[in-house]
């Protein structure tokens, strides 16, 4: 369709597409597609650069303490109480909850997925009825963040925790055992406390004026000038029993003041507001990287007790390193010939101990710049990497994939031959500090515990100490590589098993106050035991008109994502930012103050879009077909489109979804046991495939530069 026809003009254009894209995602509208652009990827990159800015290039990771195979998700069993059903689909669970399969012919005990799914939603009875908002303002003056930064550090310049083991990975044993240091209390880090706590909310006021277009509970906090207490932001870690896996009696997670987005108006006993931490799912028993305002002033965490060093042993901290790289040369030097390890690649050659130094450097310099009248606080310098295990002891199998912010692999754990996936973080080339997207993902990943989020297990570091690994359990699929080789699209009953579970997901991350942002199916894991887990939290820089953004942002993208699985297809494929909206708008029908009344506020809704008039989703998902279209109940429907609504205040959340009629109705959700297993892609790199079947000219440029990159240089699956 020309430009004319949807009456823009150039200008508009333009102001669409650097200018809607903004509101558009703030809103949740734009799922996924515009980070694959290279325009975007650039932004994001100029984006990150200037948060590391901010950061002061601070360098700190998170730990662990150790924590056995708890990655759970553990499978479902067969339950009788089998009714059988002439629409239900093999593996389909039993309308009362159970998850007796219709071919089952005994019934096991066990634990329906229903069932499980209530004990999802009761592990944290917490009426999530309120949307929570993420206070990020990007567009924040940096001198004003810094500001905060500092005075911050000041304040909490002795309530730093106490050393503390690191990352459970740190002190590798067969057979972990809990940790001393359980309990401990750790103040949690991370810039998205910094966001916060930088930033002021301006939350919208109460519930929706439209019940009939709302059947979720809806927002919302009403307050303003939500400050995060990030000095007491604490995580509560409690013991556990060695494999120990998570199941229904979720321990505290954190209290609220230790959520990124608690704020002092989300104060316990707030009701129905404020989750109680005894309520939330709990987190692993791992801690949480050092906050962020220690991170300002810190350096590295250490494993150890007693190794904590204060500003100023800088070169004993360098020795330590330097002692560390002999080790690990030495290390190294017998892996050398060894083609599959992981720090052969690839062209990046920075190394910790630029990190470090140019940390330390930042540090000072920001800390000579911006705070120059204040005594320095108190040190507490750790080193994050020491203690951690090499790469080295993981051999590497093949490249997985490549994102925006790093590389996988599928390797394989020498020690115990455990496969893994390695997710190796991408540093600039530019050596401007440890990413703070990479960052942000470890230290939510660490400190997740739950069957549908993917497990990190630890961190690990390469050779020359000059990279750093995640490692993560395997999956052997992701949705979107695995829809591109299925035929036929996922059932209903699959589909449904797919999205309870990854409602199940997201719902624990709403109820732990953390947005993902990026939700798409690339972004979801499958493996061949039925279970969804959602990965990459590197949390996409979003630039947004909207200064908000809200729990709602990824029910949109579960919108798209449930469309996805239905018909195999994305829902609004566009190219571009443009014809994105355009697609949705033709779609869903054109946005107006009628359905969304905020809408004309928006940044990006100046713009003149061509009124369509009517929603068009029906069509695109009949009741019935006979064209080959995916079909879907009213029920079915009526979820999609409360998951697609425009109105972020409006549309449901996720606890509501779960609980939506549609996965209560024939055919019922497949249980996992049943769900169709598909050869490994592991034997294939899925950036490969994608970029081989996609018509996209973006990724045609894309391919061309892997061509002359990496791949022209061959090697992919033979490292
Ligand atoms: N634990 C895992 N097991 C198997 N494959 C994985 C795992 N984690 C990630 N992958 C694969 O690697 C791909 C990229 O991972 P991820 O999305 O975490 O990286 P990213 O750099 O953040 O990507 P993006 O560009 O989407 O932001 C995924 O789509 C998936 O195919």
């Amino acid at each position: 369709m020309s430009k004319k026809e949807i009456g823009y003009t150039k200008g508009d254009y333009e102001r669409v597409r650097y200018g809607v894209r903004d509101y558009e995602k703030g809103q949740g509208l734009v799922r996924g597609r515009g980070r694959d652009s290279l325009e975007y990827r650039g932004r994001v990159r100029q984006k990150d650069i200037k948060e590391r800015d901010l950061m002061n290039g601070g360098y700190k990771s998170s730990s662990s303490s150790s924590d056995s195979g708890s990655s759970g998700g553990g499978g479902t069993r067969r339950c009788g109480l089998a009714v059988r059903h002439v629409d239900r689909e093999p593996g389909e669970l039993s309308s009362d909850g159970s998850d007796g399969a219709i071919d089952s012919g005994t019934h096991a005990n066990g634990e329906s997925e229903v069932k499980k799914r209530e004990n999802v939603n009761q592990s944290s009875p917490v009426q999530n009825k309120k949307r929570k908002f993420s206070p990020i303002v990007w567009d924040r003056d940096d001198r004003e963040v810094s500001r905060v930064i500092n005075s911050r550090s000041n304040v909490d310049a002795n309530n730093l925790p106490p050393p503390r083991p690191l990352v459970k990975s740190c002190s590798q044993s067969p057979n972990p055992k809990p940790s001393p240091h359980a309990n401990v209390q750790v103040p949690l880090t991370d810039d998205l406390n910094l966001e916060a706590s930088s930033s002021k909310v301006d939350l919208r006021p109460g519930l929706s004026d439209h019940p009939a277009e709302t059947s979720s509970p809806q927002p919302e906090e009403v307050t303003s000038d939500k400050n995060i207490r990030t000095g007491e932001e604490e995580l509560h870690v409690r013991n556990m029993e060695p494999g120990e896996v998570d199941g229904e009696d979720y321990a505290p997670a954190r209290t609220i003041i230790s959520s990124r987005w608690a704020t002092d108006d989300d104060s316990p006993g707030d009701e129905g507001e404020i989750p109680d931490h005894e309520d939330l799912p709990k987190l692993k028993r791992r801690s949480v990287s050092d906050s962020a305002e220690a991170r300002g002033r810190s350096k590295s965490i250490s494993p150890e007790v007693g190794e904590v060093q204060r500003e100023g042993s800088e070169v004993t901290r360098r020795r330590s390193y330097g002692s560390d790289e002999r080790s690990r040369s030495s290390s190294r030097d017998n892996n050398d010939e060894n083609d599959n390890s992981m720090d052969i690649d690839d062209n990046q050659n920075y190394d910790v101990a630029s990190v470090s130094q140019s940390d330390s450097e930042s540090e000072d310099d920001h800390g000579s710049r911006d705070t120059p009248d204040l005594a320095p606080p108190v040190q507490k310098s750790v080193n994050m990497l020491q203690g951690c295990r090499s790469v080295d002891e993981f051999e590497r199998l093949n490249k997985i994939d490549e994102g925006t912010y790093g590389v996988v692999y599928r390797a394989r754990d020498k020690k115990t031959g455990e496969i893994v996936a390695l997710k190796k973080v991408k540093m600039e080339k530019e050596r401007e500090g440890f990413p703070l997207t990479s960052l942000r993902e470890i230290n939510i990943l660490l400190s997740f515990n739950h069957p549908f989020i993917v497990d990190v297990k630890e961190v690990v570091v390469g050779s020359n100490l000059d990279s750093i690994f995640m490692v993560m359990e395997y999956m052997e699929h992701d949705l979107k590589a695995l829809m591109e080789t299925m035929k036929q699209p996922f059932s209903q009953s699959e589909v449904k098993c797919l999205m309870l579970q990854l409602l199940g997901g997201v719902k624990y991350l709403h109820d732990n106050w953390v947005l993902h942002r990026d939700l798409k199916t690339s972004n979801l894991l499958l493996n061949n035991r039925g279970e969804l887990k959602i990965c990459d939290f590197g949390l996409a820089q979003l630039l947004l008109g909207a200064k908000q953004y809200s729990t709602a942002i990824d029910m949109w993208s579960l919108g798209c994502i449930m469309a996805e699985l239905l018909s195999k297809e994305p829902l609004f494929n566009g190219k571009t930012e443009f014809e994105q909206l355009d697609k949705i708008f033709r779609i869903l029908g054109t946005p107006n103050e009628t359905i969304w009344p905020e809408f004309s506020k928006l940044p990006g809704a100046k713009v003149n879009f061509v009124k369509h008039q009517y929603n068009l989703l029906r069509r695109k998902f009949p009741a019935t077909s006979f064209t080959g279209s995916p079909v879907l109940s009213d029920a079915g429907f009526d979820l999609l489109n409360k998951l697609l609504t425009y109105d972020p205040e409006k549309r449901i959340t996720a606890e509501a979804a779960l609980n939506h009629e549609w996965f209560h109705e024939v055919p019922l959700p497949k249980s996992k046991e049943f769900m169709p297993t598909f050869p490994a892609q592991h034997a294939q790199d899925r950036r490969m495939r994608r970029v081989m079947k996609s018509p996209d000219p973006l990724e045609e440029l894309r391919r061309k530069e892997l061509q002359q990159g990496e791949l022209g240089t061959g090697g992919l699956f033979g490292q």
